[in-house]
């Protein structure tokens, strides 16, 4: 028998807090802070997940290029006959460029997705703090910066935690969850449910420089462009036996110029400086690429120039 209205208004609320909190995020909006590689990504597969999807960068503009690289990639999708053109339609409208972080006052979750470096974080998640709802969660897709030392400058310690998506975040299905000290387990549960939603397979990392994969991987191509300065081989050389040698997609100085090389050096600092362990020395090659402005793919140069059709090695 159904039940009575009066029944329900009445009976007391069964869901734990926990259960609440996942409830209300399985409705409500997302914001993304950075529009770039990652943050578009995370705003595409929220929004394909059905989440309302508030995009922020330094700029409207920004944000609007942001969905527009996400607009080009639903296409190529619709071209490959992986999505109709109606979810595309529908994903694109869930996602919504604005002004400013000041925007996002009802979004559950905030993923903060803009440069790996630690002071933007911070003077983001001071602007954020100013807005945000007393249930919400800010969760930093930081590649290395210590968690609970980003908390100290997140609204509240206790829903605040790492989010970690893998590029490129439509096909990458790991997601590392770090928690902080601080952070509660009621944010753990909705971050969760939130990552499960999107169809990531989530893992769980302690607080540590580097997390799981990066803490493995940055090493692979520091060493990578240790060889190259110090004339082991070639861009092309080092690239081909690794792929081939490891049996790895791509070899590691592609995969840098890929992933960036400016957020592969702040990476490394971190785990150099948060271990103390020389073995995490950021190669020169590295800083010097860095320094010169050449940070991969997304400046069309980096250990290859992509100013042509194919990527060209430039030494
Ligand atoms: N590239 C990767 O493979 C990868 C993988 C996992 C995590 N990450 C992390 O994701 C984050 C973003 O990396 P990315 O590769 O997308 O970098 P990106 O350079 O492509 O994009 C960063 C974006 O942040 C924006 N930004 C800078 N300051 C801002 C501010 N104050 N407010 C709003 N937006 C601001 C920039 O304009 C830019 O659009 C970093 O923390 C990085 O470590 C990167």
């Amino acid at each position: 028998m159904a039940p009575r209205l009066a029944d329900c208004t009445a009976a007391p609320n069964p869901l734990s807090e926990p259960q609440r909190r996942i409830e209300r995020i399985k409705m409500q909006t997302i914001g993304v802070i950075g529009a770039g590689q990652m943050g578009a990504g995370i705003a595409q597969v929220s929004a394909q997940a059905g989440y309302r999807v508030l995009l922020a960068d330094v700029s409207r503009e920004r944000a609007e290029a942001g969905k527009a690289g996400i607009a080009k990639a639903l296409a190529r999708l619709v071209e490959k006959e992986k999505i109709v053109e109606d979810a595309r339609t529908a994903t694109l409208a869930n996602i919504e460029p604005v002004d400013s972080v000041a925007a996002m006052g009802d979004c559950a979750i905030v993923v903060e997705a803009a440069t790996e470096r630690e002071g933007v974080k911070r003077a983001i998640f001071a602007e954020v703090a100013k807005v945000l709802g007393p249930d919400a969660i800010l969760a930093s897709n930081t590649s290395s910066i210590p968690i609970t030392r980003l908390a100290q400058a997140a609204h509240d310690p206790a829903r605040f935690m790492g989010v970690h998506f893998f590029n490129p975040v439509p096909v990458m299905r790991p997601i590392e969850l770090i928690r902080g000290l601080a952070t509660s387990d009621a944010t753990v549960a909705a971050v969760e449910a939130y990552a499960e939603r999107l169809g990531k397979q989530v893992v769980h990392a302690n607080d540590a420089p580097g997390f799981i994969v990066n803490r493995v991987l940055m090493p692979m191509i520091n060493e990578a462009c240790f060889a190259l300065g110090e004339g082991v081989a070639s861009v092309r050389d080092i690239d081909l036996a690794c792929q081939l040698g490891l049996n790895h997609p791509m070899g590691p100085l592609t995969l840098a110029d890929f992933i960036g090389l400016d957020t592969c050096l702040e990476i490394t600092r971190v785990l150099f400086e948060g271990t103390g362990d020389p073995k995490f020395r950021p190669a020169p090659v590295l800083v010097k690429y860095v320094e010169a402005g050449w940070f991969g793919r997304k400046t069309k140069r980096g250990f290859y120039d992509y100013s042509g059709a194919e990527p060209v090695p430039t030494r």
